[in-house]
């Protein structure tokens, strides 16, 4: 059979037959000049007519017959392409009419990325197909990008791995330790509050396990499979926070920003949004918090476009809310919004009862994290952290057994290992350090008892932040400004000294 001509194969565009004689002829042209390019470019072409048998192939093609145990052209046009073509999909194409326009054929010759197009007459009629091998061997020529996609694949499994991993409650009821009244009367509240989707306010002073609670509500409620998302409000820089919950609009700005980037009301959406230290939040943003919480929509930056979001929040705060709302400080409406369940754990001082089993299971806890040996505290030990106020809670006592646990060996904690850490008398209303009190006489000889200088300059450091929160009234921005620090650097340093939270 002889090899058909290219232009009769593709007679083109039919449908270009009503086009004026000049468009058509273009049209043509360019059927043939792409049939010409494919037939070049391609490493092999063939067409097949309507029963599969071939009718052309290109001079590329021919390449591949030794490998198909084929001696010349001959051999291959005119016979069907089942017989000559092992494995291929011609027919298929043909009696479909659907291309099918990238594959791997694998036969004897090896392996092809292959795409094959079905052609049709005037009528639209399946006539036959044209065959591209587009490239020959592609696990050799491709395996450095295989290689590569399969490391990306793998990098982004592990990400996706970390990120779940990070968004899984960290903490259940069960961690949230205690058996007093108080905590159980806490556990009761929060356990009835998970199985609905009301706003949640946890109050309560620093360091009592607000957010623990809140991981532990998230974690017994229907949106435990979704992500919980922590924002502590007063660590972000004021002018950050619109853009960390709104999220920032593609091309609302220039540089690494572009692209646009989900705010944390986005990224919780299906879950739990957890606002810590929501008595922080700017006067500026407060009104855009009570529609997104109200309408369930937040609009980010940059955009005009509101979003339906579906979140369950819970808010903390260790300040007073309603002062702040007395003196104008927090809206009105915001805090009825978010005082729809309010929560309030009780201070450790407030439920010493739980004291035992928080000392042995943070014990416990330290001892797993940081490799030392389990340490026991003494009876005796305990009428002095009876007696400490524990302004920073169960955050301070934990930090307190680390600090005791690392000063010594000794597997009992003794009351004589506490009072090194916890010194009688402690508290903030002493009045403020003067530089001299660096240097005081020492009782026993007489020679002046000199403190380290870093202990004295961070003991005026602390008296100083405390001084100024009283004089704001707890206001960590206006501390912040009479100290002439940035509001992140206030806070680096409240973590520091968590008790000093309270101060207002
Ligand atoms: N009832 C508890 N049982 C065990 N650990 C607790 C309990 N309450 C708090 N903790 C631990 O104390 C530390 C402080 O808790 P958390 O951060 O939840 O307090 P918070 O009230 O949110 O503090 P802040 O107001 O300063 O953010 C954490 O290490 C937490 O695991």
């Amino acid at each position: 059979m002889p090899a058909m001509s290219p232009s009769r194969v593709l007679d083109p565009l039919s449908a270009a037959s009503d086009l004026p004689r000049d468009a058509r002829s273009v049209l043509e042209m360019a059927a043939r000049s792409m049939f010409q390019l494919f037939a070049e470019t391609a490493e092999g072409m063939m067409v097949v007519d309507r029963s599969g048998r071939v009718v052309w192939i290109s001079e590329g093609y021919k390449q591949f017959l030794p490998a198909l145990g084929l001696k010349d052209e001959g051999d291959f046009v005119g016979h069907s392409v089942e017989e000559v073509v092992p494995n291929t999909l011609m027919h298929e194409v043909i009696a479909t009419g659907r291309p099918i326009l990238v594959d791997l054929l694998t036969n004897k010759a090896g392996t092809f990325l292959v795409s094959r197009i079905p052609l049709r007459d005037e009528g639209g009629e399946v006539i036959g197909a044209l065959g591209l091998v587009l490239m020959a061997h592609p696990e050799s020529t491709m395996q450095p990008l295989m290689k590569k996609f399969a490391m990306l694949q793998r990098e982004l499994d592990d990400a996706r791995k970390q990120l779940a991993e990070q968004r899984r409650p960290k903490y259940t009821f069960a961690s949230f330790i205690g058996a007093s009244p108080e905590a159980m009367e806490v556990k009761r509240q929060a356990r009835r509050v998970a199985a609905t989707d009301s706003t949640v306010l946890l109050l309560g002073e620093t360091g009592t396990g607000k957010e623990l609670l809140a991981h532990a509500i998230h974690a017994a409620s229907s949106r435990a499979g979704r992500p919980f998302i922590g924002v502590n409000i007063a660590a972000v820089p004021e002018t950050l926070l619109e853009a960390e919950f709104f999220g920032v609009a593609p091309g609302a700005y220039t540089g690494a920003d572009k692209k646009g980037r989900d705010g944390k009301f986005k990224l919780a959406d299906g879950g739990t949004l957890f606002l810590d230290e929501i008595g922080d939040m700017p006067a500026s943003l407060q009104a855009k918090l009570l529609r997104a919480l109200q309408e369930q929509e937040i609009e980010p930056l940059g955009s005009n476009q509101v979003i339906k979001i579906d979140v369950r929040v819970i808010a903390a705060t260790s300040r007073d809310l309603p002062a702040l709302v007395a003196r104008g400080q927090f809206r009105e409406d915001l805090y009825y919004r978010l005082n729809v369940v309010p929560i309030r754990i009780p201070a450790l001082r407030e439920r010493l009862g739980d004291l035992e089993a928080l000392v042995e299971a943070l014990e416990e806890d330290i001892a797993r994290r940081s490799g030392m040996s389990h340490r026991e505290v003494a009876p005796g030990a305990f009428d002095i952290l009876r007696r400490h106020p524990w302004r920073g809670n169960i955050r301070e006592l934990r930090n307190v057994l680390e600090q005791v646990s690392l000063l010594t060996d000794d597997l009992r904690l003794e009351a004589r290992h506490f009072m090194r850490v916890l010194p009688p008398g402690e508290g903030l209303s002493a009045p403020a350090t003067q530089p001299h009190e660096a240097v005081a006489p020492a009782a026993a000889t007489g020679a002046p008892h000199v403190r380290p200088l870093a202990e004295v300059v961070a003991d005026l450091e602390r008296r100083t932040i405390a001084d100024a929160l009283r004089a704001t009234r707890g206001n960590k921005l206006a501390a912040a400004r009479l100290l002439r620090i940035s509001r992140a650097t206030l806070y680096e340093k409240l973590a520091a000294w968590p008790e000093l939270r309270q101060v207002s």
